[in-house]
Order: structure tokens, then sequence, then C-alpha cells
């Protein structure tokens, strides 16, 4: 019989916001078919935007944050799912409007959960994350926009983030020539080690100047990044190619032209995980288990922490100190 359990909690009431370890008991936890005993969770940019007073992610107070987890089912009043499965659980309202993964136990609806699947360990399934699902997601709409590694380099921005990490890692695995653009001279030698084939500074990317057109660089893009050089990016992919865009690190505001779309018929395709439908969720899921499965995934991980650590770690995304995923062990 569970008592209690370990949970980051978040909490806002009047002028007071805390971030704090509680000891909770199932009847803490919300509304949900399937309850899963965590076993790993991830850090992304939301969870640490999650945990800032004036974030605009957390629907209502107090929370467990924690957009990801792996774990094995406890119960389960849903008939897909069974005491001793392996599953995942991200996104939808998973530690935005509900409870998430930052505790030993959760409860979620039966709908949100994937299985774990064959090819990937509970661990590996959290150091990809929402992250790695991210850019995974992120070159398979580039792939249905016909990118082929024949048709030159693609760029990746923020190149060390989460996001960043895992577009270099699979787009090197599927043969693809990977501009990798950072602001982080040390880390130079790591974007090698996943892959890149080139390492672009952020003014090569974006030198101040927007411009209508400029030099046809690129074949595609994943740009976690946004905002301006998202812009400059786009004025400088080669004819009928795509960016693939999903954050914001950068600035939420896009000064671009129309010039770009419509003299170089360039895409831009957004990129969704939340709500990402069920049967694409599992398309992906797969091919990270598989064809999109990195030799060596614990290159990608900057730290595994415990929860007591999150409250110090939870802020470092925000200053653009990540480098690849830290995954949290409860
Ligand atoms: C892992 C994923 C990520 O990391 S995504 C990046 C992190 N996400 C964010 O930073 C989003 C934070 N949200 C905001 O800053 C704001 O919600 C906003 C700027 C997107 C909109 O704010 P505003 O005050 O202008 O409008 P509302 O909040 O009233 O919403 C308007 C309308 O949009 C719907 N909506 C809001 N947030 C989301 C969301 N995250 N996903 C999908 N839709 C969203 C909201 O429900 C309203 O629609 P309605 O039909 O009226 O309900
Ligand atoms: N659309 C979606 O479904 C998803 C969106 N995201 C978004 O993607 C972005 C990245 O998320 P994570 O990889 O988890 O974060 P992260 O913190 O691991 O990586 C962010 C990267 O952006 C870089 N960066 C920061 N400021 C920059 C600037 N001004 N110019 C260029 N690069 C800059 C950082 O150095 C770092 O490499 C976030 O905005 C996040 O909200 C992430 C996952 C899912």
């Amino acid at each position: 019989m569970i008592q209690q359990f370990d949970a980051l909690v978040v909490n806002k009431q009047d002028d007071q916001f805390t971030v704090n370890i509680q000891q909770l008991s199932l009847d803490d936890l919300p509304q949900g078919e399937v309850l899963i005993r965590v076993h790993y969770s991830g850090v992304n940019y939301k969870d640490s935007l999650a945990a800032i007073p004036n974030g605009n992610i957390v629907s209502s107070y107090p929370i467990v944050p924690g957009i990801d987890m792996a774990g094995v089912v406890v119960s389960s009043e849903d008939s897909r799912f069974k005491e001793g499965d392996e599953v995942i659980a991200t996104s939808y309202g998973i530690g935005v409007s509900q409870s998430g993964g930052y505790s030993q136990f959760a409860r979620v609806p039966a709908e949100w959960i994937v299985p774990l699947p064959d090819g990937l360990t509970m661990k590996e399934a959290m150091i990809i994350g929402t992250a790695g699902f991210t850019a995974a997601l992120s070159v398979l709409r580039l792939e249905e926009n016909n990118l082929t590694p024949e048709q030159g380099s693609v760029l990746v921005t923020g190149a060390t983030g989460g996001v960043g990490s895992f577009a270099v890692s699979i787009l090197s695995k599927l043969g693809y020539s990977v501009e990798a653009s950072t602001g982080k001279e040390s880390e130079h030698g790591y974007l090698k080690a996943i892959g890149a084939s080139t390492i672009v500074s952020r003014e090569d990317v974006y030198d101040g100047k927007l411009r209508a057109l400029g030099k046809q660089k690129w074949s595609g893009a994943v740009d976690p990044v946004g905002g301006e050089p998202l812009a400059s990016v786009l004025s400088q992919i080669k004819y009928g190619g795509a960016v693939a865009v999903s954050g914001l690190t950068a600035g939420t505001s896009l000064p671009a032209t129309v010039f770009p779309f419509i003299l170089r018929g360039v895409n831009l395709l957004g990129i969704d995980s939340v709500n990402c439908p069920m049967d694409t969720r599992l398309k992906v899921w797969h091919r990270l288990a598989t064809d999109f499965k990195l030799e060596d995934l614990e290159q990608l991980v900057q730290q595994e922490i415990t929860l007591k650590e999150l409250p110090d770690v939870l802020p470092t995304l925000l200053k653009g100190e990540a480098r690849g995923r830290t995954i949290v062990k409860l």
C-alpha cells in the first residue's frame, strides 16, 4: 500500500511563489485511469518556464511540473494497460494543467500514454523526452517535405540544447551533412562528437541585419530558436526547402517578409509536440526506437539528477546553459 511519496511542488498564492519537495499521497494526484510508478523524467525548457512565476505555462496551482515521464503501471482502469507495463507519458496537460513527472507516482489518462517501444529502455526514453521527440517530429516533417541528404546541408539552430542536440544526431545518423549553430565555443567538440559536420556561429545565421533574400545556403533547417534568427534562416533556405520551427528561445516575434515563400517556394513547418495526434506520436516513437536511434544516447546526457537537485537545475535552461539533456531519476 502506497502511503506517501516525494514530489516537486510549485505553488503560487497571492504574491508567494514556491518550488519545493513535498510528501504527497495518492489522494493528491489528479483523476486518470492509469497510476504509474515514475522511474525517470527529464528537464525541458517548458519545465523551466513552469517553475517561474510568469512562465505562462501552468494553468492552475499547486502543480507538480514535469512534462515527461517513463515508468511502470501500478494499476489501470483502462484495458489498454495493465500492472507491470512499461510506459511513456509526455505532452497534453502533463505538468502544465495537471500534475506531471517530477513525482514518484503519477496518475494519467490512458489516451495520453504510449507503450514503451521495443528497443528503448525507460531511461533512454527520458534521455529522448519531449526534446528528442520534437527533434524527431521536425525531421519527419522535413522528410514529408521531400528533404533528402543529396540536396545539401541542413541547419540546426540552438544546436547544443535538447531539441537541437537530437536534431543534429538524428540528421547525422540519416546521412545528412549538418551545420550546427551555437553561441558556445566551448561546445564545438560536443557538437562534432554527436554528428555535426560544420559548426557555425549564431552570427553566421543572423548577423543583425534582416534581408528579404540572402544567399541560398541550406536545403532545410530545424529551428528551436525562433525570433529574428528564424527570419534570417528563412531568407537563406534553398529553393523549395523547409524550416521546421518548434521554439522561441530567441523570441516570439517573426519579422520576416513574404519573399522566401513567394519567390523560392520555401515552407515553414510548425512543430507541436503537445497535441500531436496519437497515430503520429506512435510513428515518431517507433522511429526513435529504430532508424532514428543513436548508438550512444548517453553522449547526449549532460547530467542525471534527483528531485532535490531540480530547483537549482531548472533555471539553467532559461539562461541558455543546457547541453543536451538532463534526466531525473525518481
Ligand atoms: C513543449 C512545448 C513547448 O515548449 S512550447 C513553448 C512553450 N510555450 C509557451 O511559451 C506558450 C506560453 N503561452 C503564452 O505565452 C500565451 O498563452 C500565448 C501568447 C500563446 C497566448 O496568450 P494570450 O493572452 O494572447 O491568449 P490566451 O492565453 O487567452 O489564449 C488564446 C487562445 O489560444 C489558446 N492557447 C493558449 N495557450 C495555448 C497552447 N499552449 N497551446 C494551444 N492553444 C493555446 C487558448 O486556449 C485560447 O483559445 P480559446 O479557443 O479561446 O480557448
Ligand atoms: N513546439 C514544441 O512542441 C516544443 C517546443 N520546444 C521549444 O523549443 C525550444 C528549445 O527547447 P529545449 O531544447 O528543451 O531547450 P534547451 O534549453 O535545452 O535549448 C535551448 C537552446 O537555445 C539556445 N539559445 C538560447 N537563446 C538563444 C538565442 N538568443 N539565439 C540562439 N540560440 C539561443 C541555447 O543556447 C540552447 O542551445 C524552447 O523554446 C521550447 O519551448 C521544445 C519542445 C517541444
